[in-house]
């Protein structure tokens, strides 16, 4: 019989025996320690001085911050509505998130990303424990503010003809009216199109990484709700057990896969390119330089690219759809351009003005998030009227809310595709004052794409892939609701976030007029 040396740990007994031995003290250990983690997130304090809003009379605030997984965007619209000008909480599972009105959020815009901290409100949202969404690198918010604003002009013309082959290879034109599903088509023309961009030709007609992307974002999305629905001392049992999260290993390996070989030949051939990768790849420092490292941020930021951009013209579709009256002088815009400019450059998509407002007013309605300047503030922090935030307070700006606030926009309820023009046509000698208005600005009356030292770094690159989008669509085919289909599809909530149907078919065909 052969001597077993359970003191080495190749052997399988020097792990069992312990464990068997304490097994129990590990299994309180392993109790305990989230009980406590639960019982110490328990304790944030609130501030006394700040009311909670949407609690109905009589229900109790477990119930209200249930509620909100599905009922946000009322919430916080009651909220804002009855507190105008003033912080309130709303419930939500995570507890009360503090609400703050624009001069607060006008002090917090600069505040020091350890202190007033964004990535971590992104870790909440997604779980990132368990789906990994989420990235504290910085590598590709640098490169995302600085060189794709920079180079913008030069993958334009890539991203465009990828458009155009897309929508060629999803939607074949036919003549006579067909049944679409919208939803995942637009999803999947998006995600060609902003992979061109993020790395040139050999990415976007990538198979694998198109579908790994797209996984990655559905599995960290639906994980992450699955996770959220466990109490917060069980999330660690169940989390890494959910078939969401057991699959996202594999979609990093995919992505690597078919990245790295593109950095590789473009190091061997001495080949730069102009795209997202390659502008990472010369700004990247130490362990940013790694290949493998640079993969996988690329999976996390298409998350942030793709799939919020891709909502955008699904949304616009039902919306004109719901108003088709629309359709013909946005295309007497788009034809007015095209027959201007040879191509959609910066100049020419800059020109459609009726697109910008109705996209503008299709988004006030349908945004992606109804909170955004979602931030934690680690250390209490007091502002400048004396006003106190509690230390580990989750802090946002109800964007949606304000969007329908009639001293901003004149009879909110009413859906004005052209509001926004209207707007611009009375300051048209005011260049900034223009800018303001349009669908990426982001500022204290425009939140959608947030503020200050976060806000979207790709709001223009987004705002002119969906404009291309929607050239391309309104100048090809007709398209309209199918028959029975009673108005608007719902839009999919969960808590802040806003998913547009994916379940609705419309009908499509050559465009004939
Ligand atoms: C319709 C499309 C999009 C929407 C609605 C959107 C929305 C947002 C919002 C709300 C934030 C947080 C801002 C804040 O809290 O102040 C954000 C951040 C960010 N977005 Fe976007 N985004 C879109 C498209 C894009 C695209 C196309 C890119 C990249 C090319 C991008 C890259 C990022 C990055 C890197 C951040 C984090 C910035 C930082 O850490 O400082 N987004 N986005």
């Amino acid at each position: 019989m052969a001597i077993v040396d359970i003191q080495s740990p190749g052997n399988l007994d020097f792990w069992v025996v312990p464990f068997t031995k304490y097994s129990t003290w590990l299994i309180l250990l392993l109790i305990a320690i989230p009980l406590l983690r639960f019982g110490f997130q328990g304790r944030v304090l609130k501030n006394p001085s700040v009311p909670i809003a949407a609690v109905a009379p009589g229900e109790s605030i477990k119930n209200a911050r249930q509620r909100f997984r599905q009922e946000a965007q009322k919430m916080l619209l009651e909220g804002y509505r009855k507190y105008k000008g003033k912080p309130f909480y709303v419930p939500s599972p995570l507890g009360e998130l503090l609400m703050l009105p624009p001069k607060y959020v006008e002090e917090l815009k600069t505040a020091a990303v350890d202190e007033v901290d964004f990535v971590g409100t992104f870790f909440r949202m997604f779980e990132g424990k368990y789906t990994t969404m989420g990235s504290r690198a910085t590598l590709h918010p640098r490169v995302a503010r600085l060189q794709l604003n920079q180079y913008m002009e030069t993958v334009l013309q890539p991203v465009n003809d990828e458009v155009v082959n897309a929508f060629n290879d999803e939607i074949p034109v036919t003549e006579n009216w067909t049944e679409v599903r919208i939803g995942p088509k637009l999803h999947w023309i998006t995600t060609r199109a902003a992979s061109r961009m993020l790395g040139g030709k050999a990415l976007a007609s990538h198979g694998g990484w198109l579908q790994a992307t797209l996984d990655f974002a559905t599995d960290g999305f639906t994980g992450s709700q699955k996770i959220k629905a466990y109490p917060d001392i069980l999330k660690p049992i169940f989390g890494p057990m959910l078939s969401e999260a057991r699959r996202i290993p594999r979609h990093y390996e995919v992505t690597r896969n078919a990245v790295v070989p593109i950095l590789e030949s473009r190091r061997e051939k001495r080949d730069a390119a102009n795209d997202f990768l390659q502008w990472m790849a010369d700004d990247a420092k130490g362990e940013e330089q790694d290949f493998i490292y640079m993969a996988d941020i690329l999976l996390k930021l298409s998350f942030a690219t793709t799939h919020t951009s891709a909502a955008t013209p699904v949304q616009l579709v039902y919306d004109l759809c719901d108003y088709p009256e629309y359709i013909p002088s946005l295309r007497a815009e788009m034809e007015e351009v095209l027959a201007q400019h040879k191509v959609l450059d910066k100049r020419a998509l800059g020109k459609l003005q009726k697109l910008d407002s109705f996209m503008k007013e299709s988004s006030r309605f349908n945004p992606l998030l109804v909170v955004t300047f979602q931030r934690i503030v680690h250390k209490g922090w007091t502002l400048s009227d004396g006003f106190t935030i509690p230390a580990g307070t989750q802090v946002g700006f109800p964007s949606q809310a304000s969007a329908m606030d009639p001293d901003l926009y004149p009879d909110p309820e009413v859906f004005d595709g052209y509001r926004h023009e209207k707007v611009r046509a009375a300051v048209v000698n005011d260049p900034s004052a223009v800018g303001r208005t349009q669908w990426a600005a982001a500022n204290l009356e425009n939140m959608a794409f947030g503020y200050g030292r976060h806000a979207c770094p790709g709001r223009f690159f987004a705002s002119h892939e969906v404009k291309m989008i929607m050239v391309h669509l309104l100048m090809t085919y007709d398209f309209k609701y199918v028959a029975g289909q009673k108005g608007r599809p719902a839009n999919v909530m969960a808590e802040e976030q806003m998913v547009p149907n994916h379940d609705t078919k419309i009908q499509m065909r050559r465009k004939r007029t």
